[in-house]
């Protein structure tokens, strides 16, 4: 029977010895969830989401990395600011392509062949970059790493939701954003520890990637294809026996059948999967609520506080290199340990409002880390030294620290005692390395001269602005980190899931490069805090689209999930689907266990 726009039947096939039960789309019987029988979920669907999720471990390393063996590269290859903005925006413009075209090839040669290929050139990226001769070889090697990096972010969501039972999807896609933030967090360590080395330290740093990604290859070797893509190209033998291999039960008709019947109804379209997209109502709502969820994620600005946490760190005062590493060490370690969160609360409390909860969370922090940023530029200290500037260059006209420092051609020179800065300066930074000044007394650094502040100013405000930090992080790592590639992996027909992955995951590294390219000069626009106080707006803004336009997932078999776009794309916070009024409950196997709150109109 065909459900209709504003109902939709849900089947969950639960193995608790032959009976199927009928659930909720909150998942709940009686207010509480299903006993799911989870024990007998087979072990090997968990090894099967390990080894994929190395594929987010390997995003979130090689993205991470960066920044700790920039310190390194630039004193070695003495490389200027463009050249170190091209190694670092590099990786992530060319993972923008690389996941844009993934779509293609994930539909093409399958899941399993994606995560191949992924691992593959993870492996070459990496040993070029660990034996990069110069720095044309490293943006090479950067390159390469990023094209891994966009297919494999796009992948893997897709097949740890194809493979994994309904009851648990949303926790095992959600593990793959834990393995993202992991890399991120185990790439910051390495960094610390490495950067000890300074002469080629960051090739170790750099050229560790390939152990997982090595790890990853010769796992999939013997790993076996989403079920989902086989039925869908025809090889519904080999669907099957995979099906019944990470069910761990033999009698699996009732899942192959329903994905069968999803891929009947697609048999006749054809046309260019983006076009279908576009030109079919539920689909089309879906990739906005998907593109959407992804835009605001980074327009929440968390690669600004990823990428620069060294130098936010240094803005709040933290002065010495090895501190500022080994602080943000601590800040992605608390990315990471709040995404535990996240994988705790996806099946619990829903997507949805895991979502709404982290988002909320995440503007009151920014805001936060505004107000630090803008007491610490109301008591920015006073230049009170003018030497006389040969080049005049326009360092010489600043009268406060915070002016002088969001010049990004000047820098600040500065005596302090245990209460005040005194004998302060504002002259050129130099072009060659930001580390001191072009000349005067903070041009060569030694014990006796004076400090050397660069992008920022010493502060007494700096304990708001690490707290703004570690909760910005705490609220967005469990809802904002995961949801938007949790979510994403289940909201497109199996028709539909490559191409709309690759346009939502194209989406967020899109707006991850215009965000972290643009970090910088918008601060020096806005200044800090103008700039936390626009990603708060954007943040607000994301919160309205999400409460409109963000239906509930959890629950649902991936087949019946397209219903939930059949109505407007925005319902307002109206229609969520966990209101039980528009649920039609449909016997299966003559069992049904669950009943609806409602009248009995609804039980069908
Ligand atoms: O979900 C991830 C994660 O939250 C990372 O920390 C961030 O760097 C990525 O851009 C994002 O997509």
């Amino acid at each position: 029977k065909r459900p209709n726009p504003n109902s939709f039947s849900i089947r969950e096939s639960v193995d608790d010895g032959g009976r199927s039960l009928i659930r909720s789309p909150s998942g709940a019987c009686d207010g509480d969830l299903v006993d799911q029988a989870t024990s007998s979920t087979p072990v090997f669907v968990y090894v099967l989401a390990f080894f994929s999720a190395l594929g987010g471990f390997l995003f979130g390393y090689d993205t991470g990395v960066v920044s700790g063996a920039m310190l390194l590269i630039k004193k070695e290859m003495n490389l200027n600011a463009l050249w170190q903005e091209l190694l670092v925006s590099s990786t992530v413009a060319a993972a923008a392509l690389s996941a844009l075209t993934g779509g293609f090839l994930n539909g093409w040669l399958g899941r399993r062949i994606c995560i191949l290929v992924a691992s593959a050139i993870f492996t070459a990226g990496g040993l070029l970059l660990s034996f990069a001769p110069d720095k044309g070889v490293l943006l090479v090697g950067r390159i390469i790493v990023g094209l891994g990096i966009g297919i494999a972010s796009m992948t893997v969501p897709v097949y740890i939701a194809e493979v994994s039972p309904t009851h648990l999807r949303g926790q095992l896609v959600t593990i793959n954003s834990l393995f993202i933030t992991g890399g991120q967090f185990i790439a910051s360590v390495v960094d610390g520890a490495f950067s000890y080395l300074s002469h080629d330290g960051w090739r170790y740093m750099m050229g560790l990637s390939v152990v997982p990604a090595v790890l990853q290859f010769f796992g999939f070797l013997f790993l076996p294809e989403s079920p989902r893509w086989l039925l869908q190209k025809g090889f519904s033998q080999e669907a099957s026996r995979v099906l019944s291999r990470i069910r761990g039960r033999s009698d699996v008709d009732e899942e192959f059948e329903t994905i069968k019947a999803s891929i009947d109804e697609e048999k006749d379209s054809d046309g260019p999967v983006i076009l279908r997209i576009l030109n079919h109502g539920p689909t089309r709502r879906a990739l906005i609520v998907g593109c959407g969820l992804q835009m605001f994620q980074q327009l929440s600005g968390i690669n600004t506080v990823m990428y620069y946490s060294a130098t936010i760190l240094q803005m709040a005062g933290v002065r010495d290199d090895k501190q500022a590493i080994w602080l943000a060490a601590a800040t992605s370690a608390t990315n990471f340990v709040f995404t535990f969160v996240g994988v705790w609360l996806v099946e619990r409390v829903g997507r949805r409002k895991l979502t709404l909860g982290s988002l909320l969370g995440t503007g009151l922090s920014l805001s936060l880390l505004a107000v630090g940023f803008l007491l610490s530029a109301q008591h920015s200290p006073s230049i009170t030294l003018h030497p006389v500037d040969l080049y005049n260059s326009s360092c010489s006209h600043y009268g406060s620290c915070e002016s002088c420092m969001l010049d990004p051609s000047c820098g600040f020179c500065y005596r302090e005692n245990t209460t005040e800065v005194y004998d302060s300066s504002c002259v050129p930074v130099d072009e060659a390395s930001s580390d001191h000044a072009a000349w005067g007394r903070c041009s060569n650094q030694t014990d006796l001269s004076p400090f050397w502040a660069y992008n920022y100013c010493p502060t007494s405000y700096s304990w708001i602005i690490l707290m703004g930090l570690i909760l910005y992080l705490a609220f967005f790592a469990p809802g904002m980190g995961t949801m938007p590639w949790t979510v994403n992996s289940e909201i497109y027909p199996l028709w539909a899931r490559s191409t709309g992955n690759a346009c939502s995951a194209g989406v967020n590294w899109i707006f991850n490069v215009l965000v972290s390219l643009t970090f910088l000069h918008v601060a020096q626009f806005l200044t800090y805090y103008g700039a936390f106080f626009l990603y708060t707006a954007l943040v607000v803004l994301g919160m309205f689209f999400i409460w409109a336009c963000l239906p509930e997932t959890k629950g649902l078999q991936l087949e019946d999930i397209e219903q939930l776009f059949n109505g407007p794309t925005c319902f307002c916070g109206d229609m969520s689907p966990n209101d039980d009024r528009h649920v039609q409950y449909a016997p299966v196997n003559n069992y049904n266990s669950c009943h609806s709150d409602n009248d009995g109109s609804d039980v069908d």
